[in-house]
């Protein structure tokens, strides 16, 4: 560490370009998602706990998961007094997902918004509210609602497929200034519900 001069407010390691959420916009996040102490909630890309520390309060069940092991650790260290949240120092492309119905509420890294969506709709998940880059947010909803002529193309014939699944709408736009350092793009909440199973011998 010595002779490596530091801002204040680069004292965590940043290697992925990590856009934080402000705790006022965290609580919201949280609160509009309707989560209960019943549930069982996954915060993928957990950071620092901006939305790890709101969950908790909720009073449920709390998986955290961050891939950087160094801020992982800090998390843990962060939220030794809440016994009911675990945080997994893992990638939220692989870990093990729970074999229980579950919720993920969380400000996931843009990047891997596609590929997270994948692995989700094909879990125990029950409903989602992620924060996604405004334009991708919007263009996946408007696929899903209306995949139009070239459904069967693959991309749209995937999202089309987890809208069969899961009803896909958007929840508030979180501009850019919500967080820390703030994105070139604003944000916005992508909400996901499953749908209950359809009957016996309907399609
Ligand atoms: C957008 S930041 C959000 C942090 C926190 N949720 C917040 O709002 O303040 C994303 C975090 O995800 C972590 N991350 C990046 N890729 C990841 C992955 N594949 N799996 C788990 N965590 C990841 C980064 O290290 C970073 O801490």
């Amino acid at each position: 560490m010595s002779g490596v001069r530091r801002s204040r407010r680069a004292t965590v390691p940043n290697p992925s370009g990590a856009h934080r959420l402000t705790d006022p916009a965290a609580r919201r996040l949280v609160r509009a998602a309707g989560v209960t102490s019943d549930d069982l909630v996954l915060d993928l890309g957990a950071g620092l706990g901006a939305v790890t520390r709101p969950l908790a309060a909720t009073g449920a069940r709390v998986i955290a998961v961050e891939r950087d092991p160094r801020i992982a650790a800090k998390l843990e260290a962060r939220m030794a007094a809440s016994p009911q949240v675990t945080v997994v120092a893992n990638d939220a492309l692989t870990v093990p997902l729970p074999h229980r119905p579950f919720k993920a509420v969380a400000n996931i890294p843009f990047s891997i918004t596609t590929p997270l969506l994948r692995r989700l709709v094909d879990s125990r998940l029950a409903a989602a509210d992620l924060v996604v880059e405004l334009g991708a947010g919007r263009r996946l909803v408007a696929t899903a609602l209306a995949p139009g002529p070239t459904a069967a193309r693959g991309r749209q014939r995937e999202v089309a497929g987890w809208h069969r699944r899961f009803e896909f709408s958007l929840g508030p736009v979180i501009p850019a200034h919500r967080f820390t350092p703030a994105p070139p793009v604003d944000a916005v909440v992508l909400r996901l519900r499953r749908r209950p199973p359809t009957p016996r011998g309907r399609s």
